[in-house]
């Protein structure tokens, strides 16, 4: 005869495709029930229009019906209050951290109140804190960021880039900057100043161009180092050059830097669109504010307002429509974009007549108002 322990230590191999815990840690099974060998499982998905609902409602038919005694299994699906779901991430946030809990309370990350790595992250900062993330690599999230610290800047605002790519790190070679970290009288470290904007990498504590193998909760340590141990003048944009990554990358920017809202980039492709979608997804169940998608590799400009879609179309309009956030804009794939990438002068600044450059400084104000709405 099967029996409630039985259905829940089942349901402990049940994971959320997405937080990649099981539902019965994350706080999503409300109630089972048994008659017989009828069995109805009620689970609290993190938030409603959840576009993995079927897949974790198929996970758990499968998981309950494979046990001794089971005739039919009914999975209720229902979404939790707010309460429940910050609880839910949190406990998420926990496990990520292995053994965080008894971690020394400066290593601990910084909840909604108190407790922040830096002025800059409080509700009362003027600082706009955005991450750039794209979930697949390779989409020009680094050129994106580059180009718009600089466009920012360009506008008149006080812009700094914290380089969180830790394995893929290239804002200095973007921004044209280089040298050893270099710290002031107070031991913070003084970050580069390239083009206007204030840049640190992992770039400035590794000889040239050496790799550097880091694991998941790295990017923790290192965020709160770039907080807590760099002397940042005033800003108004602080642009997080984020890994790629899907969950995991955005449930820690969310935990960590509530205050931050993200920018997705994607290309036309579907494929990067479906992975931007599920950073996208984590993060707005995080109740992290999505500012809007930019579509990178649009199109080649072919004169005369021709374009050649050489990635397929409609990718970025599709994500924004999905999550009803704007689409900030579509970047051009120029030659000048990858050449001032690669010799440090932002196509901003290296052709500012190119559509690339004037589409940048488009989105940057754009941005700017969707920051400030
Ligand atoms: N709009 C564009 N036009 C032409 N080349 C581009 C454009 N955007 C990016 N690139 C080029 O594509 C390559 C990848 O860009 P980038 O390094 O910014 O991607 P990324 O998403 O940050 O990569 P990763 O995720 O691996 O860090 C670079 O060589 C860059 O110069």
């Amino acid at each position: 005869m099967v029996n409630h322990g039985m259905v829940l230590s089942a349901l402990g191999a049940v994971t959320d495709p997405e937080l990649h815990y099981d539902i019965v840690t994350l706080n999503m099974v409300r109630n089972i029930a048994i008659q017989g060998g009828e069995v109805t499982v009620d689970v609290a998905l993190t938030v409603a229009g959840c576009p993995l609902h079927q897949r974790i409602e198929q996970d758990v038919t499968q998981a309950v019906e494979k046990l001794p005694g089971v005739s039919s299994v009914q999975v209720r699906l229902d979404v939790m209050n707010d309460e429940e779901r910050r609880n839910a991430f949190a406990r998420a946030f926990q496990k990520s951290q292995g053994q965080k809990a008894s971690a020394p309370e400066a290593q601990r990350p910084p909840g909604r109140e108190g407790n922040l790595w830096s002025p800059m992250l409080g509700e009362s900062s003027e600082t706009v804190v955005l991450g750039i993330a794209s979930g697949k690599g390779g989409v020009g999230k680094s050129t994106v960021t580059a180009n718009l610290a600089v466009a920012l800047e360009r506008l008149g605002f006080r812009v700094g880039v914290m380089d969180m790519d830790i394995y893929g790190y290239s804002q200095g070679r973007m921004l044209g900057a280089h040298g050893q970290a270099r710290a002031n009288q107070e031991q913070k470290i003084i970050p580069w100043n390239a083009q206007g904007v204030h840049v640190v990498s992992m770039g400035m504590f590794v000889p040239d161009n050496q790799a550097v193998v880091w694991r998941g909760p790295m990017l923790g340590k290192m965020m709160q180092q770039f907080f807590t141990d760099v002397a940042w003048p005033e800003l108004d944009y602080l642009l997080i050059d984020l890994p790629p990554g899907t969950g995991d990358v955005a449930l820690d920017v969310a935990q960590r830097l509530p205050k931050a809202s993200l920018v997705i980039v994607t290309t036309p492709q579907v494929v990067a669109r479906e992975v931007a979608m599920r950073t996208a997804d984590v993060a707005q169940r995080a109740q992290q504010r999505v500012l809007g998608i930019i579509e990178n590799m649009s199109y080649i400009p072919m004169g005369g307002g021709e374009r050649m879609e050489v990635f397929g179309r409609g990718g970025g309009e599709e994500l924004s429509k999905q999550l009803d956030v704007p689409l900030l804009g579509q970047i051009p794939l120029e030659s000048s974009v990858r050449e001032g990438g690669d010799r440090g002068t932002p196509v901003l600044l290296s052709a500012p007549d190119s559509e690339a450059a004037i589409t940048f400084l488009q989105v940057a104000q754009k941005i700017h108002a969707a920051a400030h709405a």
